[in-house]
């Protein structure tokens, strides 16, 4: 939640780890993509990640909700802790990744809806079918969602008649629908026209106002400064994390990065 002023509730707000992720490593084919990346996000936060193309962020954000499985370190979500202290996957961390992707939403670049089922449909399937919630009550509540969301007139619709800007926002009530404390977001404006993206970064301004925790790998570094709490910039498998997105402070070490920024700028 950015921009505290008079009357905020000031940094006790961000207290409440909500996400804390721990000396995080992950090896594809040799090539070493994330080299013990360790990240906290408290309640409310509103963390942007950037970097070069191929620096692993979306690796990270994937690891997170272990939809990408870490080789070693650790990841607690809400009230689940999950530790790879072995380089089996078993039957019992898969369970226990369920249980933590419970806290989870996630909003990837290409919506995934499902395309033969209508935008309100998309939003109450998930609310109904996983966590038993009656028909009437999750239909309530996806229409409450997608009316935040600005859908609200559209929900009978299905997701090839919407433009791209109202299909993600569509994903991200489907996302919101199973309550989450943590929204992820990888790359949510990067298929979208300038226009059609600023109505899904307002939506998540929304969103943050209301005290939801984000994350959100992106390429605008706009949004990045402007609405972020935090920007982390990853590099060659490691985070230069910048307290204030205003002044973009990088360690004077880190050449690359201080190139990769200035290119943003
Ligand atoms: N499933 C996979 N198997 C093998 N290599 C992978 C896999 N996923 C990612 N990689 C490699 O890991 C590296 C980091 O990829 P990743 O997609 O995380 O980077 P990124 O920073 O999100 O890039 P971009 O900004 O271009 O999306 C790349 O070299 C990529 O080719």
């Amino acid at each position: 939640m950015s921009g505290a002023g008079p009357g905020s509730p000031g940094p006790a707000f961000f207290a409440d780890p909500v996400v804390r992720a721990e000396r995080i490593r992950k090896v594809f084919d040799g090539q070493d993509v994330l080299r013990g990346i360790s990240l906290s996000v408290t309640r409310g936060e509103l963390v942007s990640i950037i970097g070069p193309s191929g620096c692993g962020k979306s690796t990270f954000l994937r690891c997170l909700n272990f939809l990408e499985i870490p080789d070693s370190g650790s990841v607690s979500i809400a009230d689940v802790t999950i530790a790879r202290t072995s380089p089996r996957w078993t039957r019992a961390d898969e369970d226990a990744a369920h249980r933590l992707r419970a806290h989870v939403g996630m909003v990837f670049q290409s919506f995934n809806l499902f395309p033969h089922r209508t935008v309100l449909d998309n939003v109450m399937l998930a609310p109904v079918r996983v966590k038993h919630v009656k028909p009437d009550i999750a239909r309530a509540d996806a229409l409450a969602l997608l009316d935040k969301v600005g859908l609200a007139a559209i929900a009978t619709r299905y997701p090839d008649t919407l433009s791209g800007g109202q299909q993600q926002r569509a994903a991200i009530a489907r996302a919101l629908a199973m309550r989450p404390d943590v929204m992820l977001y990888d790359e949510p404006t990067s298929a979208l026209d300038p226009e059609l993206a600023e109505e899904v970064l307002s939506v998540m301004r929304a969103l943050d106002a209301e005290g939801m925790t984000q994350i959100v790998v992106t390429h605008d570094m706009r949004f990045a400064r402007a609405a972020s709490d935090r920007v982390v910039f990853m590099d060659g498998g490691e985070i230069v994390e910048i307290d204030d997105p205003d002044t973009l402070y990088v360690a004077p070490k880190d050449a690359r990065t201080r190139r990769f920024l200035r290119s943003m700028l």
